[in-house]
């Protein structure tokens, strides 16, 4: 593969982020009309690819600064070099992690489900399933390298990974706290942690949108492993070169296995699920909670 390419993305896909998933089925770095993007790397403007030293293995490192909240943006390029690695049989494992001091992903963009339209609450809860289900079902061994705060839907991309290692760092937290924006996790969400923790735990988890500190989130299982922060990639890294050792078609059919009837469960009623999430964020009472929370967010420098 050529990873040091000048990546080309024909113009009307960025103006149009889906027209590039669609593109990218049909190969989507065609010339033709498209401006560069990177020079240096596999990857995008917000979800940097790079190989790791071993055979086999990359790393995703999100870039969306300030705090890698999960844009339209960012969802379509995850999504779009997932898919590129995945075609591309050299590689079997990736870690994901973040380029943002401090905080892995501060999960849905507030700014996509807060004060739009019906058709862009539409659009964008799509991209967030799509997101989910081609992390849950990836091929790929998957490992979070969490090195920072992982709250929501930071934490459900964590918990598609095979294994998560955490920075132990008590500042950080973990968890799926969308009741205390005054929302509710949809039911792929709560499916995911409970395949993770179990159904006690979510159950209080969900209720009192539990952020973990990083001890905590060890005990109830919600991360694998804590180690130094300066440790966290390496250490996944090191995980990975482990699970290298499982055959691939094995482990494939195994996870499969595991996972698909979670998948399943969304895959049967995405539009229901896309029709109730407008529906629900569209009220007034929905809105004027996450703008309330946007504003507390936004006063805590001021
Ligand atoms: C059926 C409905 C289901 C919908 C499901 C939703 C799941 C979700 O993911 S909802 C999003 C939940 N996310 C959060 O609650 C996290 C909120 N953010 C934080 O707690 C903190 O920002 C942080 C711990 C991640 C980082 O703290 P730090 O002190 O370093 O940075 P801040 O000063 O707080 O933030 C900087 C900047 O970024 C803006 N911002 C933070 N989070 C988000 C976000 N999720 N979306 C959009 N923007 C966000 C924050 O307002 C600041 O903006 P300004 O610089 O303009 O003030």
């Amino acid at each position: 593969m050529a990873l040091t390419a000048v990546v080309r993305i024909p113009t009307r896909a960025l103006l149009r982020p889906w027209a590039r998933l669609r593109d990218s089925a049909l190969g989507w770095m065609e010339p033709v009309g498209g401006v560069e993007v990177s020079t240096q790397r596999f990857g995008s403007q917000r979800v940097l690819v790079e190989p790791a030293s071993a055979a086999g293995v990359a790393v995703m490192t999100f870039k969306n600064p300030p705090v890698n909240s999960l844009s339209l943006e960012l969802l379509t390029e995850l999504v779009i070099n997932l898919e590129k690695l995945e075609n591309d049989k050299t590689f079997r494992g990736v870690v994901l992690t973040s380029d943002c001091p401090g905080i892995f992903s501060a999960g849905l963009d507030l700014t996509e489900i807060c004060g739009r339209n019906p058709a862009h609450y539409a659009e964008y809860w799509k991209a967030v399933q799509e997101m989910w289900l081609r992390l849950y079902l990836s091929n790929l061994m998957l490992v979070a390298a969490i090195n920072g705060a992982c709250p929501a839907g930071g934490c459900l991309m964590s918990l598609t990974c095979d294994y998560r290692v955490m920075a132990d760092n008590p500042k950080y937290a973990i968890g799926l706290n969308e009741t205390l924006l005054g929302i509710v996790a949809p039911f792929w969400f709560k499916d995911t942690l409970v395949n993770t923790i179990g159904h006690r735990a979510s159950e209080r988890a969900l209720q009192l949108g539990l952020l973990f500190p990083p001890t905590e989130a060890l005990q109830v299982g919600m991360v694998d492993r804590l180690v130094p922060e300066d440790q966290v990639q390496s250490t996944a890294l090191s995980v990975l070169a482990q699970w290298m050792a499982i055959p691939d078609h094995a482990r494939q059919l195994t996870k499969n296995m595991m996972r698909k009837p979670t998948a399943d469960g969304l895959l049967k009623k995405r539009d229901e699920d896309i029709q109730n999430f407008v529906s629900f964020i569209s009220r007034d009472s929905i809105q004027k909670s996450l703008q309330m929370y946007l504003a507390k967010l936004r006063q805590k420098k001021g």
